[in-house]
């Protein structure tokens, strides 16, 4: 190709060496792809090493790794925020899952005390094309890199993000494993990624809470947009199925009093607290793997006001008699259309789920009441006959666009709904 000059001193060849190269290797079974990028051969402040990312469909991704170093499974997801990837690394849903972050530049503004949604990272890993040569932001307390490596979290960069990409797009979410071990042979982490699977597994357990507890924090006065907060206070109980902190502050801002309890917490118990409203939130995994929350809902349906978001939301739908399915690979990012069919606004929404409610498959009078607009899956129930609603999305952001907040004041609303109910003098009948 003929190199034309571009200014900066750039030439077309030097971009196009940026883009990666596919370079298939046809000796085995393994295809082996390395990244090519004459951008990032300076010296680094932090230490680099050789790693693997070995996908179950054969192919082998030569990558540097950050954060810890070992040997590590996980189902690979691609997600598409552009910022808040802190709040990503510390989302429990995405355990078991290694999360691709297809914005191509991470690490740029470190990591602070504020953003932190759960007490650890427990996703499986972070898989980024380039990692920021600097960090500077008025809140970085700490660069990704020393964030990642005491948390244990492996981490790879120098990795071709968009055609990793674009294979999970073709062909769907796919396992994979992560190593930094070079005793591993590609062939040995091929079939540890082939021989290991994520459907079916409890992911929660490893993620709840074990001992119920108040939780009072409110979005902190500098970041609050909602002018409105209810006069009135309600007791909610919110089950931690892997519950994003961002959830228990906007329920708190609203006015809401909320006992967080564990996964297992009995339905009795709960109905005893006589709580206003009831809230199961979200969590990792595979919704069927966990009869035992399903159990706990269908329990609590129809007595007091309930609100399930995301992994909540495909509980309520099983516990009605529904069915969840896998998607493909999934809705993960910060920028999903959603039809509210309510009202008829689009929302623009936080994502982070791989399985969904087949709402063909509930019962009579559940309301389909949200649509996402990129597939046309099901993006919310209510049944107001037994005081549910619930979002398969993510109305409390943390990374991601304020637009579907409302629906903390709605359930606010059907706790209040309610209260009034009882408070209304009932007829004797003769
Ligand atoms: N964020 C969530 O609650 C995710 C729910 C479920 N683990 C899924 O992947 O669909």
């Amino acid at each position: 190709m003929a190199t034309k000059t571009l200014g900066f001193s750039v030439t077309v060849s030097d971009l196009s060496k940026c883009f990666g190269s596919r370079s298939p290797q046809p000796t085995s079974k393994v295809r082996v792809f390395t990244l090519r990028c004459s951008a990032v051969k300076g010296e680094r402040p932090w230490k680099t090493s050789d790693a693997r990312l070995v996908l179950e469909d054969g192919s082998i991704w030569k990558a540097k790794s950050f954060g810890a170093t070992g040997t590590q499974v996980g189902e690979v997801v691609f997600n598409t925020s552009l910022t808040g990837y802190q709040e990503i690394l510390t989302d429990p849903s995405y355990a078991g899952q290694f999360v691709l972050m297809t914005n191509p530049h991470i690490g740029n503004t470190g990591v602070n005390f504020d953003d932190e949604e759960s007490r650890q990272c427990f996703l499986a890993g972070l898989v980024i094309r380039s990692l920021s040569i600097s960090t500077s932001n008025w809140r970085c307390a700490e660069t990704l890199g020393d964030y990642l490596a005491k948390r244990n979290i492996m981490g790879i960069y120098d990795v071709d993000t968009r055609a990793i990409t674009r294979r999970l797009r073709e062909d769907g979410s796919l396992i994979g494993v992560l190593s930094t071990d070079n005793s591993k042979t590609d062939e040995e982490l091929l079939k540890m990624s082939q021989s290991w699977d994520i459907v079916g597994v409890d992911l929660i357990s490893g993620v709840s809470c074990k001992t119920p507890h108040e939780w009072v924090d409110k979005t902190k006065q500098e970041w609050e947009f909602n002018s409105k907060p209810s006069q009135e206070t309600f007791h909610v109980v919110a089950y931690d199925f892997g519950i994003k902190q961002n959830i228990l502050r906007r329920l708190a801002s609203y006015g809401c009093k909320i006992t967080v309890v564990p996964s297992t917490w009995p339905a009795s118990e709960t109905l005893k607290m006589k709580p206003d409203g009831v809230l199961f939130s979200n969590g990792p995994g595979d919704p069927s793997a966990v009869p035992y929350a399903v159990e706990t809902v269908r329990n609590i349906l129809g007595k007091v006001p309930v609100f399930g978001i995301c992994m909540g939301h495909q509980l309520l739908g099983q516990a009605l008699g529904g069915k969840t399915f896998k998607m493909k690979f999934g809705h993960h990012g910060g920028n999903h259309p959603v039809h509210n069919l309510r009202t008829g606004h689009v929302e623009i929404s936080a994502q982070n789920h791989n399985y969904a409610v087949d709402p063909a498959t509930l019962p009579e009078g559940v309301e389909v009441t949200h649509i996402n607009l990129n597939d046309g899956s099901c993006a919310g129930l209510a049944f107001p006959a037994q005081k549910i609603m619930s979002l398969q999305y993510h109305p409390e952001a943390s990374p991601g666009p304020h637009d579907s907040d409302y629906a903390f004041r709605e359930f606010v609303n059907l706790m209040k709904h309610e209260r009034s109910k009882k408070s209304e003098p009932q007829l004797s009948t003769v």
